[in-house]
């Protein structure tokens, strides 16, 4: 009986055994085959989208992106004009579609909604994460909302408009470092002056930091930022330096890591001087209002914690360079589009001349602001054919219907401002330099959306208003002063759409002194 008892609890027990192990595999396999399943049921959606059909199982699209800076643009303007004008999707490797949307209609759905930046495995604002870390154009969700409700009295109109002055002086030195050039009659790149004035002027006015950027052929700091988003462009387009880990080891990323170290050093040497000099005016408090960096500094929360050292860090580091690289770029083709369309500058010239002829200075005065409306148009036409930032991306974590397409949560979103501004469908002689489309007669009849270099929704840009008087002061005493000419033995500038618009082949013009 034992032995019976014992063979039979060793045989029922074995079936036991037996049948769990089937049960589970069967679980395992339907798990699987429903992933599968699944998979290709989101791979078979997505490859009904409009798209390149030019699709391989290993690489997805990414070998049909062409090398060349410029050819790559027109690749992605290609697929607008011949494969839809909406939107197409855009396979990242054969698992990772992407939705690249450049009609007012497609980007509203994506700008409208709260889809936050995309984070995570190969996403870029993650790249960006070991540079600018969580500060505003990084962060999402609560964090993003305290820094954007903090830092907005920074943008103020009362705060912007002393900073007119510190335009005004950095302009000041700019045209001295023209004034040679115009006198020889050599061409010169005006790209890298030009940085060094912005980021003169973002560390006075946003960051109380007074040094005499200008005075150098070239600054570190400027050198690195365009070190890091060289890097950073790159690596965004190389899946092999998607993993950290690889990244870290290779050349590239170790100069973008020494790049990062340098410019966060720079960003500890000012937030320590700030605070000291915060320290001795607490003893003297004077009347004025406060920078960016003071709000960072003194915001406490609810219950009176301050910002930790590494967020103060993350929002300054930010605003470094969103404040000084756009403003650069939007600079110099504004000049390009200038010396391209020579009627243009006449008329501009002709403004900002009615306007200071007879005054003891040069210098634009806030209230001068409204006083250009020709140089507005122009500038916005400008940032029209050469967005100073050219693509942005989101990651939809809602099910969220695009053009009449459900697109699923988790898809990456590519919002392509640079091809938006020229889609066939919304502008008419889309290339043609043509600043009176901004007329309000015109451009009332158009969807808002269809002109977005500064975004559009909650995640646009803090920075605009200050960012617009700053261009506009620095080109109109430019064009007060010199007239500007493209230089015909050098090629045409190769736009290259990095995290900001450049130009691969540097800016080159000719400037004439006014009165010759
Ligand atoms: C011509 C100059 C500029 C252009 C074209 C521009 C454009 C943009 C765009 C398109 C975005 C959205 C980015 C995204 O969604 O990832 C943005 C965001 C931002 N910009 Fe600018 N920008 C300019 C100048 C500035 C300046 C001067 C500052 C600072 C002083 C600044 C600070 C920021 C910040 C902090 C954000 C993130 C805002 C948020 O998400 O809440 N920008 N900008």
């Amino acid at each position: 009986m034992m032995f019976e008892f014992g063979f039979n609890q060793q045989y029922s027990s074995g079936k036991t055994w037996a049948f769990f192990y089937l049960a589970v595999t069967t679980v395992i396999v339907i798990v699987v085959l429903h992933r599968l399943f699944k998979a290709f049921k989101k791979f078979q959606y997505f490859r009904s989208l409009p798209q390149d059909k030019n699709f391989s199982f290993l690489l997805g699209n990414i070998q049909n992106i062409p090398k060349d800076p410029e050819a790559r643009i027109n690749y992605g303007r290609s697929k607008m004009d011949n494969i839809d004008p909406k939107l197409n999707c855009m396979w990242m490797g054969p698992f990772d579609p992407v939705i690249v949307v450049y009609h007012p209609d497609t980007i509203k759905a994506i700008l409208k909604s709260s889809a936050p930046k995309s984070r995570g495995f190969a996403r870029i604002y993650e790249m960006l994460l070991p540079w600018i870390g969580e500060g505003l154009i990084v962060s999402n969700g609560n964090v993003w909302q305290r820094s954007r409700r903090l830092l907005t009295p920074a943008f103020h109109f009362d705060i912007l408009k002393p900073y007119i002055e510190i335009d005004n002086k950095a302009a000041d030195k700019l045209l001295k470092k023209l004034e040679p050039f115009a006198t020889s009659g050599e061409a010169l790149d005006i790209y890298p002056l030009l940085t060094l004035c912005t980021l003169e002027v973002i560390l006075k006015c946003a960051l109380s930091y007074d040094v005499d950027i200008q005075a150098k052929s070239h600054d570190p700091y400027a050198q690195s930022t365009r070190q890091l988003t060289e890097i950073f462009t790159i690596r965004t387009r190389t899946p092999w330096y998607w993993p950290t880990f690889i990244f870290k080891r290779t050349e590239v990323g170790q100069t973008f890591f020494q790049c990062c170290d340098f410019v966060h050093n720079m960003a500890d040497e000012i937030i320590q001087k700030r605070k000291k000099e915060l320290e001795k005016e607490e003893n003297k408090p004077q009347k004025r209002h406060l920078d960016f960096i003071d709000i960072l500094l003194m915001a406490r929360d609810e219950d009176g914690k301050a910002m930790t050292t590494q967020e103060i860090r993350s929002e300054v580091d930010t605003f470094m360079f969103a404040g000084h690289d756009t403003t650069a770029s939007g600079t110099m083709w504004f000049l390009y589009c200038l010396a391209k369309n020579p009627e243009y500058q006449i008329k501009v010239q002709e403004e900002v001349d009615a306007l200071l002829d007879g005054r003891d200075s040069d210098h634009i005065l806030w209230s001068d602001l409204p006083e250009l409306p020709t140089l507005a148009l122009c500038l916005k036409e400008s940032m029209r054919l050469y967005p100073p930032v050219p693509f942005i991306q989101r990651e939809l974590t809602e099910e969220t219907v695009i053009d009449g397409h459900t697109i699923p949560k988790g898809t990456l979103a590519s919002v392509s401002i640079i091809h938006l501004h020229v889609n066939p469908t919304v502008w008419e002689d889309r290339d043609v330099f043509r600043p009176e489309r901004f007329k309000w007669e015109e451009a009332k009849k158009r969807d808002t959306f269809s002109y977005v270099p500064f975004s559009a929704g909650p995640r646009n840009c803090i920075g605009q208003h200050f960012a617009v008087d700053e261009i506009k002061v620095l080109t109109s005493r430019i064009l007060r002063k010199f007239t500007l000419e493209l230089v015909p033995e050098r090629p045409p500038p190769v736009r290259f759409a990095q995290a900001t618009l450049q130009s691969h082949n540097g800016m080159w013009l000719k400037l004439k002194h006014r009165t010759e």
